[in-house]
């Protein structure tokens, strides 16, 4: 006998951070429908991320886009699951036409965190100190600040990252608050970035939830979770990002303020050895608008061929 459809099938990776925020959106799916929980099925799927992770290989290296998001996107698509969880700034801009990132939740804190069992911040490193990251943006931005740290790869799951800086891997890295109050690991944040020396990445701190475009039924599913400022920001961000063709080889920093409808997006782009830095900030109500006028304004002062120059 078969047993009836769940009410709804979501898709996740596997890692801790990841299964956190699926059983979140369950828990808010289940309660803004009056469903209970088992209805509501969480499928997990390795991704390419998840497999180069052990390896530590440098995500620059698989050639980025979706990398984290593409098993989840194809059984979207192909019926297998109804809604892909995901952290926002993992989705690549330029999605294809059948799916939506159609709610986002309300943001988590933005912010990047140092991390270090031997020093307060990051000018209290010592000289030539390893500094663990594989995001091309927090290596340029430290080394902006610090250009004698050493660049070490560093990657894994948030808790694998904390066992490796115990184990003398790295003197120092960086995460997302966001993932660190999520898993409950608040307390390991050595010190919180200020963003304007550390812009977090464009969409960092926000879950998003994919659909099908033409499926009603979940678009109307997931309405009730969307966060209408946090959406807003998080499309001004992407918009920006897609203008600067989402290369995940290129630092690239986005910060969005919302007051009364109006939106302030402040973007950067940074050459790899952070010495070279582009700036640019607008004020506007319409996202996309917006994000693709800061856009086209760091993509103006750095020159068409900034990306060749800077990664050649
Ligand atoms: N690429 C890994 C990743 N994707 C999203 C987050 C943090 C959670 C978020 O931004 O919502 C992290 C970990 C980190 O950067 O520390």
């Amino acid at each position: 006998m078969q047993s009836p459809a769940p009410f709804a099938r979501i898709g996740t990776r596997g890692s801790p951070l990841a299964l956190a925020q699926a059983k979140l959106v369950r828990s808010l799916l289940s309660a803004a429908h009056g469903v209970g929980e088992d209805d509501i099925h969480i499928e997990v799927f390795s991704t390419g991320g998840d497999r180069s992770q052990d390896a530590n290989v440098s995500l620059s290296t698989i050639g980025g886009k979706g990398v984290f998001t593409k098993e989840i996107d194809e059984a979207l698509l192909s019926g297998r699951v109804d809604i892909g969880v995901h952290s926002s700034k993992d989705v690549a801009t330029g999605l294809p036409a059948e799916m939506a990132l159609a709610a986002f939740l309300e943001r988590e804190d933005v912010r990047d965190a140092f991390l270090s069992l031997k020093a307060a911040g990051i000018d209290r490193l010592p000289e030539g100190a390893k500094f663990g990251t594989s995001s091309i943006r927090r290596a340029a931005q430290a080394l902006r600040l610090r250009p004698d740290l050493n660049i070490v790869p560093f990657r894994g799951n948030v808790h694998t990252r904390l066992q490796k800086l115990a184990d003398g891997v790295a003197d120092a890295t960086l995460l997302a608050m966001a993932g660190l109050n999520r898993l409950g690991e608040t307390h390991r944040a050595t010190s919180i970035l200020d963003v304007d020396n550390f812009m977090p990445a464009p969409a960092q701190g926000a879950i998003g939830l994919a659909v099908r475009s033409g499926d009603r039924r979940f678009l109307d599913l997931v309405a009730p979770l969307d966060h209408a400022p946090t959406h807003a920001r998080i499309a001004a961000e992407r918009a920006m990002l897609a203008v600067l063709d989402g290369s995940c080889r290129t630092p690239v920093g986005a910060w969005t303020q919302e007051q009364a409808g109006t939106l302030t997006l402040k973007g950067e782009i940074l050459s790899l050895d952070g010495q070279t830095t582009f700036r640019a900030e607008a004020s506007g109500g319409d996202p996309q608008a917006l994000g693709e006028k800061v856009g086209k304004d760091l993509l103006d002062q750095a020159g068409p061929d900034w990306l060749e120059q800077w990664m050649a």
